[in-house]
């Protein structure tokens, strides 16, 4: 008799969807800043604050994926040795994200680049202090991930 088990879920429907995201901060001191970008309308959470970022793509580590985001989405280049693992957020697909999987984002925090950050069309960026982030998240005007996230993102901006 086979002792073998066959999974109930296929491995590939189990997996998460990674998504990378970077907590751009300039300034020092009360002079800090972070970068948000609103999501353009017709998206998922369209209107919605957030930060930089996107999914990792087949073959891609989760740097590789923020460096090439933070290119497409802003213009900027970024070292992949200037993102450092700050925090992570996961949502379950029982709390209704796409295609059943759960999500896991990964918030890297980017201490240098090159370029001036300019929105795409259809999105737009705003430099935030500590109080105009806790003012997104209280107003729920960033996707809930965000809004767990803000508590670590809040102490780029103490620091
Ligand atoms: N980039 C980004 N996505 C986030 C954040 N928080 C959050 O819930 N998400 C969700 O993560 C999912 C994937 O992000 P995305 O749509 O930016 O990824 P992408 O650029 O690769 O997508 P696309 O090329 O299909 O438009 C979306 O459902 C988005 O709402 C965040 O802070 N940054």
């Amino acid at each position: 008799m086979s002792s073998t088990l066959s999974p109930v879920v296929p491995a590939s429907a189990a997996l998460p969807l990674l998504v990378v995201a970077g907590a751009l901060v300039r300034g020092e001191s009360a002079e800090a800043r972070l970068l948000l970008q609103q999501r353009p309308l017709g998206k998922h959470h369209g209107g919605l604050w957030e930060f930089p970022g996107g999914k990792v793509e087949p073959g891609e580590t989760p740097a590789e994926a923020l460096v090439r985001e933070l290119a497409e989405e802003l213009g900027i280049a970024v070292d992949p040795a200037d993102c450092v693992p700050l925090t992570f957020a996961v949502r379950s697909a029982h709390e209704g994200l796409a295609a059943g999987r759960d999500l896991v984002l990964l918030l890297y925090r980017c201490a240098a680049w090159q370029g001036t950050p300019v929105a795409e069309p259809g999105a737009a960026l705003q430099w935030v202090d500590g109080a105009g982030l806790r003012a997104l998240a209280v107003e729920a005007t960033m996707p809930p991930l965000d809004i767990a996230l803000c508590i670590t993102a809040q102490k780029l901006l103490e620091a």
